[in-house]
């Protein structure tokens, strides 16, 4: 249920920097001498160092809303895949995107200063730095947290934060990420031209099941699926989302969801969950399928999904972002081709250098679809998708989702059809741009998704595995102190590094042995910690590449930390 706080009217700017000062006496900074950092996940740590943090995003999320006019701004209160004793928090922007760039600056800017004192001066500062209008609207902003037990604690500081600067908030309790951005843009479309959808967690699965239902037309799936929840919000909620849905017995569809104890917060993605199964390349805690029986993961907020499945054997096999992301473009492809549209409306797929190569190939030269690569972290993929007529964009780790740009969403909804397969194709592409949270990526709507494609294709795991093979890769870390200098070439994707001095040149000498070896090295944008990545044409050639790589940065590493 939303509790809504009723605050009177904006109090003088120096009277709100009093009440911040005096609220920040009751959040102090924890006692740690890091920065802390505004990243691709927002901020996110142990989840006793987050008060002060979460209590200053309430400062930050209301200076946004001010500055946008006081349009409603999200945030969310979520660790997703990492440990259930991390928390972390992060701020939605008005459509339902991440937060603006320079108000990222703002939050670590912030987040930074050691006392009350500091905290006053510093938001004064900031405030005439944004250049926010003393005569701006009323600031707006809804909250959520996952099942995390820290977050009710958590959502104190918020508040504290939140009614200090100014805000009025709603508290929409537990939530999947998906949906709190969903609510974001539902609110701030409400009274314009193009609704988002009814304001409410009903009115999401009212949209999502609506759409669902009008895509499965004339197509009858194959056999079940059954969804991992990682123990974490996606469990409660998709239960929520399939008392929506029309009955196994009539749609043909069932799904069965196992680890949905979120009554056990230590039981949280411990050894299940998207994250877990994709970088343990095994199936979860309580999986019991049967070879070729359909499996899907969700991660611990549930914005990411994969699947997978075991053969005869047993042996594993992966179906991960970049599967899901082929899927639906070849997918949407088609139904662009039947509805005499393809001329007129171009797929793209943006993917980061995670994807693996066959998808790559696969998209370029097996489905004839432009292919482009971004910066990892789902906001560079979400912007390149803005640019295409049709976007899919998805990780490999399972983030991800499809943008409509304005030209393609008139074509599918204004195009006459000339035939009832036209007509058909149409329908089907009218339902998929609802049924497909366009805000963000959300493992329940790319679930429905995905298993309408599934449907339509008459494709069990074993075809939808069979669409491409996929060069033999690993994945690797090295913990290190000194990952800021590690950086990338700009425009390169992040597949070359421009510091150390000469660390590209050693992993381009390791990687010329190897038969269609291709390797890369970044700095994590969530951990102390390098990345290494490689791919190769033989999978023991794979590892003994990576191994190769990983010495060379451990080296370089620990003499740099040595140094300091
Ligand atoms: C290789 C990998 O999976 N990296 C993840 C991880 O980023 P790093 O910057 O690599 O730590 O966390 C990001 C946020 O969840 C996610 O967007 C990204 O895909
Ligand atoms: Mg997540």
């Amino acid at each position: 249920m939303a509790a809504a706080n009723s605050a009177d009217a904006r109090p003088s700017e120096s009277e709100t920097e009093k009440a911040i000062v005096e609220a920040a006496k009751h959040y102090p900074r924890a006692n740690v001498a890091e920065d802390f950092q505004y990243g691709t996940a927002g901020f996110r740590m142990k989840d006793d160092l987050l008060d002060y943090i979460v209590f200053i995003v309430g400062i930050v999320a209301t200076l946004r809303s001010r500055k946008v006019q006081g349009q409603t701004i999200g945030i969310m209160i979520t660790a997703s895949h990492n440990k259930y004793q991390d928390n972390g928090v992060k701020v939605v922007d008005t459509q339902g995107e991440m937060l603006e760039q320079s108000f990222e600056h703002v939050a670590t800017q912030l987040a930074n200063v050691h006392t009350p004192q500091d905290l006053g001066t510093t938001y004064a500062s900031v405030l005439k730095k944004l250049n926010i209008p003393a005569t701006t609207k009323k600031a707006h902003v809804i909250f959520a947290r996952d099942t995390r037990p820290s977050g009710l604690r958590l959502v104190k500081a918020l508040k504290a934060g939140l009614e200090a600067a100014g805000a009025e908030y709603i508290d929409y309790g537990v939530l999947t990420t998906p949906q709190l951005h969903y609510l974001v843009k539902a609110t701030n479309t409400e009274s314009g031209r193009n609704p988002f959808g009814e304001v409410s967690e009903e009115g999401y699965y009212k949209k999502l099941a609506k759409n669902f239902v009008a895509a499965m037309e004339d197509a009858k799936p194959i056999g079940s699926v059954t969804v991992d929840c990682a123990n974490g919000v996606g469990a409660p909620k998709l239960k929520q989302l399939l008392k929506h849905l029309p009955p196994p017995e009539k749609s043909g569809l069932r799904i069965r969801i196992v680890n949905d104890q979120i009554e056990k917060p230590e039981a949280l993605n411990e050894g299940c969950g998207a994250d877990f199964v994709k970088t343990q390349q095994t199936t979860p805690a309580g999986f019991n399928g049967k070879a070729y029986d359909r499996w899907a993961s969700f991660d611990g907020d549930a914005d990411r999904i994969i699947y997978y499945f075991n053969e005869e054997g047993p042996v594993f096999r992966m179906l991960d972002g970049d599967r899901i992301a082929t899927l639906t473009a070849s997918f949407i492809g088609e139904l662009l081709q039947k509805a005499g549209l393809a001329e007129k409306v171009k797929v793209s797929v943006i993917q980061t250098a995670y994807a693996n190569g066959a998808s790559t190939r696969y998209i370029e030269q097996g489905l004839k679809l432009k292919s482009e690569f971004t910066d990892t972290g789902v906001k560079h993929l979400h912007h390149a998708a803005l640019r295409a007529d049709i976007g899919v964009y998805f990780e490999a780790n399972g983030h991800g989702t499809v943008l409509f740009s304005p030209h393609a969403t008139k074509k599918i909804f204004l195009s006459e059809p000339q035939s009832p397969a036209q007509l058909e194709a149409l329908n089907i592409l009218r339902a998929l741009t609802d049924l497909i949270n366009q805000a963000v990526g959300d493992a329940l709507s790319d679930l429905l998704l995905t298993e309408v494609i599934l449907a339509h294709k008459g494709f069990t795991v074993k075809e939808w595995l069979a669409t491409y093979t996929d060069m033999p890769s690993r994945l690797g870390k090295v913990n290190v102190l000194d990952r800021r200098s590690y950086t990338t070439v700009p425009g390169s994707a992040e597949r070359k590094l421009a510091s150390p001095q000469y660390m590209q040149e050693k992993i381009d000498e390791i990687v010329a042995k190897y038969k269609d070896g291709r390797s890369f090295v970044r700095a994590s944008g969530t951990e102390d910690a390098v990345r290494i990545y490689g791919e190769a044409a033989e999978s023991f050639d794979v590892d003994n590449m990576v191994e190769k790589v990983m010495e060379t940065i451990m080296a370089y590493s620990a003499q740099g930390v040595a140094q300091r």
